[in-house]
């Protein structure tokens, strides 16, 4: 059975905000897991290549503008992510955030520039290997709809499980002791139809931690909440990735859930306007 209260590795630096030029910021002595190096996003080009036949992966829906008048999604952006690091990724909106997020988790290919993870390159990989990356290293919360609505919590839990090789037994037994954790062993047998915003983030993240993945994506994981029971799900988030080691990126338009991260990355017109520990510079402030 997996081990659920395994202990914290967290690489939090501590350190008071400084000023920092972008993309110059790594945590100090740790090795990244995940780098990106010079990450472009021209959906436009990507549109054109997959009409091509060159396919990125993920889906894109059909961009309208004409190529010349699209701005670059992503601009040559560098991040490297240690271990069990917290990030938060904040910026105006179509900045370019949820496009990092998901070229990072290997969801799209990105036109130019690279993501490793743990060195290797996630656009080289073959499409059943970064498939199976993305169930058994990487986890994601997203605002809401991520839950199968025809199946109990103890199996939307269990499912990612079963999907990484684990038997029906093994997984639902994972996934109860994960319900536990959280305080939500009544719900095991209810459908995300039959729960509130809060119990259905909560069974999320659950998902999410399951599988004990390297990292977890978070985008707009309280979008949907009130802020009460938004910082509650940012707590249990943060908390059973220090437990399971797990570095966390989340992209949020709220200073207090970027407040729970140990850096803040701030992206501007596709492009790192700041990168360094502690919480978000105000809109306009220099880091
Ligand atoms: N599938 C797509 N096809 C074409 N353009 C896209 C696609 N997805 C995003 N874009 C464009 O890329 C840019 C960045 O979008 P992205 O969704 O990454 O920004 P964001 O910072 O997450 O925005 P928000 O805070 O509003 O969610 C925007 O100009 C957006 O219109």
């Amino acid at each position: 059975m997996t081990n659920v209260t395994n202990t914290a590795n967290l690489a939090h630096t501590g350190a008071a905000p400084a000023p920092r030029p972008a993309a110059a910021y790594h945590p100090a002595g740790a090795a990244p897991i995940l780098a990106a190096e010079g990450l472009t996003m021209d959906y436009a080009a990507g549109l054109a290549q997959a009409r091509r036949g060159h396919a990125p992966t993920g889906t894109m829906p059909a961009a309208t503008m004409p190529d010349a008048l699209q701005p670059l999604a992503l601009d040559h952006v560098d991040f490297q992510l240690a271990a069990g690091e917290t990030v938060a990724v904040m910026g105006p909106s179509g900045s370019g955030k949820s496009t990092l997020l998901h070229a990072l988790a290997g969801i799209i290919t990105p036109t130019a520039g690279a993501v490793r993870f743990r060195g290797a390159d996630l656009a080289a990989m073959p499409d059943a290997e970064r498939a199976k990356l993305r169930r058994t290293a990487f986890g994601f919360v997203f605002q809401s709809g991520q839950l199968l609505p025809e199946l109990p919590a103890v199996e939307n839990i269990a499912l990612p499980l079963m999907l990484a090789g684990a038997g029906y037994r093994q997984a639902t037994d994972t996934a109860t002791l994960w319900l536990e954790r959280f305080g939500l062993r009544a719900l095991a047998g209810q459908r995300p139809g039959e729960m509130s915003g809060g119990q259905m983030q909560r069974v999320a993240i659950a998902r999410a931690l399951a599988v004990q993945p390297a990292v977890v994506f978070a985008d707009e994981p309280t979008g949907a909440l009130d802020q009460t029971t938004g910082r509650e799900v940012m707590g249990i988030l943060m908390e059973a990735a220090r437990g399971t080691g797990a570095a966390v990126v989340v992209v949020t338009h709220d200073p207090n859930v970027a407040a729970f991260c140990g850096r803040t990355i701030r992206l501007r017109d596709g492009r790192l306007d700041s990168d360094g520990p502690g919480p978000a510079p105000t809109q306009g402030g220099a880091r």
